[in-house]
This record gives C-alpha cells, structure tokens and sequence, in this order.
C-alpha cells in the first residue's frame, strides 16, 4: 500500500534575489514496510520536501497525501502519522532517559499507562534499561542517538522521517545505529523517509532510493539498479600480458564511447564508457580488430557513492 505520495509538487520561496523553486514539479511515493533514501546535494529541496510532507509547509502546488489524506485538507490527521528524528540529538537536558521516552509518548497522544509500558518495552529492547535513570549530559552522542530512536520507533507511527540519523558519530557507533535501524525497522512495518549524506548509510538502509537535484526527481530505484544503470566500468582481462602503449591507448580513446583506460595489471585494463548499454558493442569492436584474446570482461561493481555523483553531474547540476 502507499503510504506516501506526492504529485506534481511545487513550492517556491522569496528570496533577495527573487523567486527561488525549491521544489520543482516533484512526484514519487513510498510504500508501507518501505525505507525510502532521499538524496541530493546541499539546497537540492530533500528538507523543504520532508517539511510540505509533514504539514510545515504548504505545497504552492500539486498533491501531496499521507495515507491517502491530502495535507492541505486535514494537515492534524497527517501530522498525527508522522514520526520524527531530527538530525541533531534534541533531547530536554532536565530530563532523564525513561522520562524523555515517556515524555515524548504522551506528547504522542498516548495515554500516562500506555506510555509507561511502551517506554519499558522501549528501555529493554532499545539495550537502554542500565542508563534508564541518565540526563543527556551523561550520555554520549552515540546513547543519545539510541534515546532518540527508541522514542521515535516506540510511538509506532506509520511514517517516520530519520533526518541524517548518524551525523556525528564516529565510525563503530555508526555501524551499531545502522544495525539497530535496521534491526528495528524491519518488522515495524513504517514507511521509513531517510535523508542522509553518508552514501553507505543510504545504502544500507534503504530499500530504494530517490535522487533530487535542484528541486527536481533526476533519479529513482534501488541502489544495486542504480548501481547497475550507472555503473559505466568493464575490466577486461587478457589470456597474455598486454602493455597499453600510448598509440594503442590513442586508438581507444578515439572510438565512441570510451572516455578512459587504465592498465590495472599486466593483463588487465579497466575501460571506463560513457553508457553501458551504447558503448560495449564498440569497445568489443575494437577488441576484436587487435586480435587480442580475451579471457573475460566483467562490470566492475561501481561504488554507490561515485553512481551518486555521476548521476548529479550528468543532471548538469550544483554538486552542492
Ligand atoms: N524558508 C526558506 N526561505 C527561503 N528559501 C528557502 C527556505 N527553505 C529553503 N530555502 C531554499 O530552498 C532551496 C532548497 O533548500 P532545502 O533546505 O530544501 O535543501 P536540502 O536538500 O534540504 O539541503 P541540505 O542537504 O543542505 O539540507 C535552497 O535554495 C534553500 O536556500
């Protein structure tokens, strides 16, 4: 079922220098169970969009309807379905971790009881019971990160928003708030909108991905398909030791398609084309006409982070 769903969005903002479009004709859905990464550089319209979504916002134009409910019509209904963890750590200094769960549960509209138990639930599978009785000042960023989580997944909402859930977290917290999200996410059935910088987080999360650049979609699917569409690298390897000497390197250059070469070992080169599927046909061409035996040609798995930045580039865009 679609939880999420904008069509046609516009939202534009004055500015000194005029009119700025923020978000520019936007259209994409998310699914119940779905983690659903929004990408784009800094100013590409990712929080301007969460904003319309969660009712702070007005769209100047098109739809935009959480559970099919329009937030222009009843945007307390929407808000009342949305959950979310703000990028910095905001937790009330005065106030120790159980009573911040509970807090944040009745702020949630749960009645005093159901949001004592739900913390306890909360405290125990969040690993959290030791420093149930901690202020904020106590705890480091990576706990306070946890106190967050617990808060925001325990209120059951049907769409959560994790806005840069990781920042600021060194290397090994980071791999354990991953596997915490992702353990807790799985069977909670929310649609799940994960903005975020870091790439492998995005990665790792999200189920799909959408990529926004000045304020418009220039990219949609999951990350392996991305991968897979954007990933422009073929290393071939050679039955003998091959040595691309600057004439031979010249004559690939100049075929269609080919934008780089690079000797990897003495019997392999990496080939980096402009398309996949356009420019194998002529790299196997040329292959060919050198009486070169090959032993294999393979598509190098291209990093996400380097398919993110190709697809940025290739909109024409700010690189943020
Ligand atoms: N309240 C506002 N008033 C005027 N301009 C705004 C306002 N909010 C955002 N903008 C502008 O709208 C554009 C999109 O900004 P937005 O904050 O949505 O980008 P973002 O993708 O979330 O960036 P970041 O990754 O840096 O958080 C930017 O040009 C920004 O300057």
């Amino acid at each position: 079922m679609t939880t999420v769903e904008l069509r046609d969005v516009v939202k534009t903002f004055s500015s000194p220098k005029g009119r700025i479009t923020a978000v520019d004709n936007l259209s994409f859905q998310a699914k119940e169970g779905e983690v659903l990464g929004i990408l784009g550089p800094n100013g590409a319209g990712k929080t301007t969009t969460l904003r319309m979504i969660a009712t702070i916002y007005k769209p100047d134009k098109g739809t935009i309807r959480v559970e099919g409910i329009d937030v222009l019509d009843n945007p307390l209904d929407v808000r009342k379905r949305i959950a979310y963890m703000p990028q910095e750590p905001d937790l009330i200094p005065s106030l120790s971790v159980e009573e911040h769960i509970t807090y944040y549960l009745r702020f949630r509209g749960f009645s005093k009881k159901e949001a004592k138990k739900r913390c306890e639930e909360a405290l125990k599978s969040f690993n959290l019971n030791d420093h149930r009785r901690k202020k904020p000042f106590q705890l480091s960023t990576g706990l306070k990160r946890r106190v967050q989580l617990a808060s925001v997944l325990s209120a059951k909402a049907p769409v959560i928003f994790l806005d840069e859930p990781t920042t600021g977290l060194d290397p090994k917290s980071k791999r354990n708030t991953w596997k915490l999200i992702k353990d807790k996410i799985e069977d909670s059935g929310a649609t799940i909108l994960l903005t975020s910088h870091d790439l492998y987080e995005v990665e790792y999360l999200a189920d799909r991905v959408i990529i926004i650049n000045n304020g418009r979609l220039i990219a949609e699917g999951t990350p392996r398909d991305l991968r897979k569409r954007f990933g422009k690298t073929v290393k071939v390897i050679f039955e003998d030791p091959i040595l691309i000497s600057n004439t031979l390197m010249d004559e690939f250059m100049k075929v269609d398609g080919i934008k780089g070469i690079f000797q990897v070992s003495e019997n392999a080169v990496e080939i980096k084309l402009d398309s996949l599927d356009r420019s194998i046909n002529n790299l196997v061409r040329i292959l060919a006409s050198k009486e070169l035996k090959i032993k294999d040609i393979v598509t190098t798995a291209a990093n996400f982070e380097d398919v993110y930045l190709e697809i940025i580039e290739n909109s024409g865009g700010d690189m943020g």
